[in-house]
């Protein structure tokens, strides 16, 4: 069912009106607060300003990150100078997105101004998606518009609830081409995939509009894919994407998984995986999921080394400044004159010692990873190899991107989705170098499942 898009209100629809927009500013920050990838922010501006220009009062409501709490870290205020900037109009923020101080800033708002609610995530209620908590954002305004196609797959209290209290409730411009042709295409799954795609586009400030050339040319890329057709999958949300997995066996021809998914794959074979990310409660689910592999003739490749750290931070102990020292096959760094300064801790993926994570894949994996692509004709990759926010584990998640940069050059489609893939391709300063950027990892892997969107279904039809 086609929905009804902000493009459809006009006039005395927005003139004056209070509008709460959903918009994913899930953006990645540093350690200093600063924010490192404003595609997500970029993304939204289309809307917000046609909103502004209609004289719409806008309130505009994310997340960011998963915290338990108010957390000061997670506080939406940092993004406020480069919304501001990218709207050109001073954004306004408020300390929180209910309650009194909330509805006197609310109510202030001049026509075409803008409040930046803070995180939505601080209470509880909105992932409960708790109906009172739902009612509280809704008498915030009058009428719902959701742009957060990254938060799209989450039937939330900002993303579903909200919209059975708060009508009219419409699209965005950055989802919107995707429910018009979600009836009538034949590949509408992959239509999705393709608005946000095009709306977002590289190095412009600004998202440019999708065309039909554009949507034809991804219906067929994704939808019809040109093969060998391969995933890559990896990040750290994995219970998000491990049922993915599942889905994708069925569609590609060769899966690659890296950073934290994979430890949950070892462990389950029995393998000690040290203190790295796993996830108990999806053991069975990735036996399983090695098994339909199998069952499917799809080749599915775990990283065969991985490099370790003592902690999951920037100043991780992962090197050894004196050799001979590690039993296990290390990577030496040499200064230009040849002489061995230190050796990554680089351990094969199935035995990592007690007090030890993984948190990059290794260069064995790296090299096997890139002469599998090799034959790919159509790649997606959603989640970093490594945690590539760490110098120190970057490698493996440089070295995809850059191997998907050449890919694209010869012809290959490469399509990143995900708010950190995305964050790390343009950090490698690669994606203007990628067929397709997109906004969502988790929502665009659901919709390749061919699964609804909540926040999608919430919205009113056209
Ligand atoms: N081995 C690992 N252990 C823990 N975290 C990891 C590992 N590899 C990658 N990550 C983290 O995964 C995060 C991105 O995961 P995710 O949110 O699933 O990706 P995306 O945003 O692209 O969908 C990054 O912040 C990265 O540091
Ligand atoms: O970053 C996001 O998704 P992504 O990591 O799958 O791209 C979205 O903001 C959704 O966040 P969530 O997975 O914490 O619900």
């Amino acid at each position: 069912m086609a929905k009804k898009s902000v493009g459809d209100l006009k006039g005395d629809d927005l003139k004056g009106k209070r509008v709460f927009v959903r918009v994913d500013l899930n953006v990645p920050l540093d350690e200093h607060q600063k924010i490192t990838d404003d595609t997500r922010i970029r993304a939204a501006v289309p809307t917000i300003k046609y909103l502004i220009e209609h004289g719409a009062k806008v309130i505009l409501c994310s997340h960011l990150g998963r915290p338990k709490g108010v957390t000061p870290k997670y506080s939406l205020k940092p993004l406020v100078p480069r919304v501001s900037e990218l709207l050109g109009v001073d954004v306004e923020m408020a300390d929180d997105c209910i309650g009194e101080e909330v509805e006197t800033k609310v109510a202030a708002l001049p026509d075409g101004g803008v409040l930046l609610l803070e995180n939505v995530r601080f209470h509880k209620e909105e992932e409960k998606n708790d109906p009172e908590f739902c009612k509280k954002l809704a008498s915030l305004a009058d009428l719902y518009v959701n742009d957060a196609f990254g938060t799209a797959h989450r039937a939330h209290a900002s993303t579903e609830g909200v919209t059975k209290f708060l009508k009219p409730a419409v699209a965005g411009f950055l989802m919107q081409k995707y429910y018009s042709f979600y009836d009538w295409k034949k590949y509408a799954i992959c239509c999705i995939f393709l608005d946000l795609l095009f709306s977002i586009l590289y190095h412009s400030e600004e998202c440019p509009p999708s065309s039909m050339q554009e949507l034809d040319y991804l219906v067929g890329a994704v939808g019809n894919p040109t093969r060998p057709f391969a995933a890559i999958v990896g990040g750290s949300k994995v219970s998000t994407k491990i049922g993915v997995i599942e889905s994708l066996l069925g569609k590609v021809d060769l899966l690659l998984l890296g950073g934290g998914m994979i430890f949950t794959f070892y462990k389950a074979q029995g393998y000690s995986v040290g203190s790295s990310l796993v996830e108990e409660d999806k053991l069975e689910l990735a036996i399983s999921l090695l098994e339909k592999a199998k069952s499917k003739g799809v080749s599915l490749l775990l990283p065969s080394d991985v490099v370790v750290a003592d902690k999951f931070a920037a100043d991780a102990n992962s090197m050894i400044a004196n050799m001979g020292s590690w039993p296990f096959g290390d990577a030496m760094n040499l200064q230009p004159h040849g002489v061995v300064v230190a050796m990554d801790r680089v351990v094969p993926a199935s035995s990592i010692a007690d007090g030890w994570m993984g948190l990059d894949i290794g260069p064995d994996s790296i090299k096997t990873f890139s002469e599998s692509l090799d034959a790919a004709k159509t790649i997606i990759w959603n989640g970093p190899m490594g945690v590539f926010e760490f110098e120190k584990f970057a490698a493996g998640t440089d070295a995809i991107a850059k191997k998907l940069a050449d890919l694209s050059a010869n012809g290959v489609t490469t399509i990143i989705g995900g708010g950190d893939s995305v964050a790390a391709v343009e950090k490698a300063g690669l994606a203007d170098k990628m067929s397709h950027i997109s906004t969502g990892g988790g929502a665009s892997l659901e919709l390749l499942e061919g699964k609804p969107l909540p926040g999608v279904l919430a919205l009113d039809d056209a």
